[in-house]
């Protein structure tokens, strides 16, 4: 099916629009397999008002406008209290002129407002009786819903006895976290069934499903709590007269997972300004969320204000969803793509049907490597769920297997290298050329000799070429052993350029170890874990002694790159000595190698301990970088940035997270040092964090 247009021109072009979104809708409440995303899905919705709008006379009676669940969804047990959907708005404006006829509506501004994540999964009602969970029931049409008992126990986060015996109601959305999401669709698979597209499906697909021969675990984030019919006057008055955010507290006090477990706790807001702002705050951080949000639902809080408000038959007119962009869409995978990386690595690139996804084209995604294609089940000409959220590289979340044609065609893997044709050594999930990084010895030299690592001017991609070329280089090592004659045989080397070429690259062999061994391109190695090996193991010997266990002594490393590391490094032996040879620096200046017993006496942290109380201004501090530096610092690169935190006693890193200490942000910084507010970091300007650590610049 192809994305309907949103236009509807005639009375004919309606009634299918109706009837295409009434199945959409069927389907997507149903099992999760709905044929459109939910973008297309409220295309087509809004066409449909529109054109109704233009008619009233006309319109279907099964129309999906003014109705829970479009209408598409029924139920055998009745709601106590009718579980509405949620009117949208989607800019500030929006919001502000909401919350003013809001305002206008109970005769004075909102006393207070809730603002919580919206959770994208579906919403269940949860029946306590005296404590015990007797009933799960679906939204339905919002009167009544369906009895879904049997997924009691597979829900984590409610709880089958409460803390207290209470007979109470418990209503919040059931989802499944991304992790959830991957288990549930490696489990169905290798079951033989097909993959669910998006986390939300694949809740709502598992929700209802009986008898299955496995389980797969969801999660449960309560929003709702209200008396029943059997819940005794006295507690039954209290919850009807509690604000939303007092509920919240009761709901987690009972043993209910709520969202103030999560980095998006609900909150209170005084004012619409505080709203907006705490929209923006969750929009920030939905990147990192380990579970979907398409929103933020803002709710008057008091018990008052909402009963003054009231509810329409389709939406509470005291709460709204501020709806934030959709960060997936459902496209064509068209071809895969095998990219021979620096190191040798053969990694799988997804080519897609173009596709907009928050104003931005995509036209790749990334794959990871051969067994994700596997586990994925994706097949050539799949229709694919693509997923993009902040920054992050588009991934394919999992093929829409219900809309496979049988056209779809098996995925080729390489049996050879595509870059040289050797052998493909596939013992790890990340397959890689037999000729590792010799497979691309011009992109490995030219890597070697960048900037952040052994910084040879004038030895870039061209020249890097003309020398393998030539015969004169056949791995790093050569180019210490170059000859002033071999370099002026060269076509377009001059007297001076040969002349600096040769100064920069004995230059080159007084850098750092950090920097040799960053230019090494051992897999996993960066620059800063570079820096981080080469202070604590202080002289490549000593990194080269090292077993994995001990590899895993240096912060960041744990056990599944410490032997890869170690197996690396003993691969690159012969290079590293015949480096060694030519004279390059095989220490770390200013570091001092771990004591004999660091290593196995059995205290993991002694060793990373050591490397921290090196001492300096930023010992034990972990400090981001963002925006333009200025003043003393405004010549430095990031890489020259981090070496610099890090000879000061810090750790620099390229992400803000709670386990950040400093956000140094310069202008033009932007969501890193949003994120950094939202958190509480200190944050410092350029000159501040210069005047900090000034003994170390320069
Ligand atoms: N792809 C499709 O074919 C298809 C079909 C039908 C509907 N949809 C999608 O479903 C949405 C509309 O459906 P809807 O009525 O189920 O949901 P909604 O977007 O109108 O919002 C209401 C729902 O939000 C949820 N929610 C999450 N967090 C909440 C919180 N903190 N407080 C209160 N409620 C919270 C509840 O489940 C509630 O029922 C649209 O976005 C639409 O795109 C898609
Ligand atoms: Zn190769």
């Amino acid at each position: 099916m192809t994305t309907p247009a949103a236009v509807i021109v005639d009375a004919a072009a309606y009634a299918r629009a109706v009837e295409d979104a009434v199945k959409a809708s069927a389907a997507y409440y149903a099992g999760g397999t709905s044929a459109l995303d939910d973008d297309a899905y409220d295309r087509l919705v809004r066409g449909i008002a529109a054109w109704e709008a233009q008619h009233p006379g006309q319109v279907l009676p099964d129309s999906p406008t003014g109705k829970v669940a479009g209408g598409a969804v029924e139920g055998d047990v009745p709601h106590t209290v009718a579980m509405l959907s949620l009117d949208n708005v989607f800019s500030p404006e929006e919001f502000t002129a909401w919350s003013a006829s809001l305002a206008r509506r109970i005769g004075h501004d909102v006393e207070r407002f809730s603002v919580e994540p919206k959770l994208d999964g579906l919403a269940i009602a949860a029946r306590y009786t005296h404590g015990r969970l007797t009933r799960l029931i679906t939204r339905g049409d919002g009167t009544a819903g369906e009895d879904v008992s049997h997924a009691i126990g597979t829900i984590e986060g409610l709880p089958n006895e409460l803390a207290e015996p209470v007979t109470v109601e418990v209503r919040g959305e059931v989802l499944m976290t991304t992790a959830q999401f991957e288990h549930a669709n490696e489990v169905r698979t290798a079951h033989g069934g097909q993959p669910f597209a998006n986390p939300r499906n694949a809740a709502a697909g598992t929700l209802r499903a009986k008898d299955r021969a496995y389980t797969v675990p969801m999660t449960f984030f309560g929003y709702g709590l209200l008396p029943l019919a059997d819940t005794e006057a006295g507690p039954a008055g209290r919850l009807g007269e509690a604000a939303h955010s007092d509920l919240m507290i009761q709901a987690a006090a009972y043993g209910v997972n709520t969202t103030a477990t999560t980095a998006v706790p609900g909150i209170t807001a005084g004012t619409a300004e505080r709203v907006l702002a705490r929209v923006k705050e969750i929009a920030a951080l939905r990147a990192d969320l380990p579970f979907g949000i398409d929103g933020i639902v803002i709710k008057a809080d008091l018990a008052a204000d909402q009963q003054t408000a009231g509810s329409g038959s389709r939406a509470p007119r005291w709460a709204i969803a501020y709806k934030l962009p959709a960060v997936e869409k459902i496209t064509r995978l068209l071809e895969v793509e095998w990219n021979v990386g620096r190191t040798g690595i053969i990694a799988p690139r997804g080519v897609l049907e173009p596709v907009e996804i928050d104003g931005s084209t995509i036209t790749y995604a990334t794959l990871h490597n051969p067994a994700d294609i596997t586990r994925r089940d994706l097949r050539l000409g799949d229709h694919v769920m693509v997923h993009r959220a902040g920054d992050v590289i588009p991934r394919i979340e999992a093929p829409v297997a219900h809309l496979r044609t049988g056209d779809e065609q098996l995925i080729v893997f390489p049996e050879v290298c595509p870059r040289c044709g050797s052998g493909i050594d596939t013992s790890e999930q990340r397959w890689r050329c037999e000729n590792g990084r010799n497979c691309h010895l011009v992109a490995a030299l030219s890597y070697a000799c960048g900037r952040d690592q052994l910084d040879i001017e004038g030895l870039g991609h061209t020249r890097a070429v003309q020398l393998v070329e030539a015969g004169l280089v056949a791995d790093l090592a050569d180019l210490f052993t170059l000859t002033r004659d071999q370099l002026l045989s060269l076509e377009r080397m001059g007297e001076t350029s040969t002349d600096n070429l040769l100064a920069a690259i004995t230059a080159a062999k007084g850098q750092p170890l950090s920097r040799v061994l960053c230019a090494l391109g051992v897999r996993g190695t960066g620059r800063s874990m570079s820096r981080r090996i080469a202070r604590y193991f202080a002289t490549m010997d000593h990194i080269r002694a090292a077993d994995a266990e001990t590899m895993q002594q240096v912060e960041g490393i744990g056990t599944e790159k410490a032997p890869s590391i170690v197996a690396e490094l003993a691969e690159l032996a012969p290079l590293i000595d015949k480096l060694a040879t030519a004279g390059v620096n095989m220490t770390e200046p200013g570091a001092t190698p771990p004591s004999p017993a660091a290593g196995d006496a059995g205290d993991a942290d002694s060793g990373s301990e050591s490397v921290e109380s090196a001492g300096g201004p930023l010992a034990g501090m972990t400090v981001v970088v963002t925006g333009a530096m200025t003043g003393t610092l405004e010549k430095l690169s990031r890489n020259q940035m981090n070496e610099l935190i890090e000879r000061a006693g810090g750790r620099s890193s390229s992400s803000v997270s709670k386990k950040t200490t400093l956000v140094v942000a310069g202008e033009g910084a932007g969501s890193k040092r949003a994120k950094a507010e939202t958190l509480g970091i200190r944050l410092a300007t350029p000159d501040a964090f210069a005047t900090l650590i000034a003994d170390y610049v320069g």
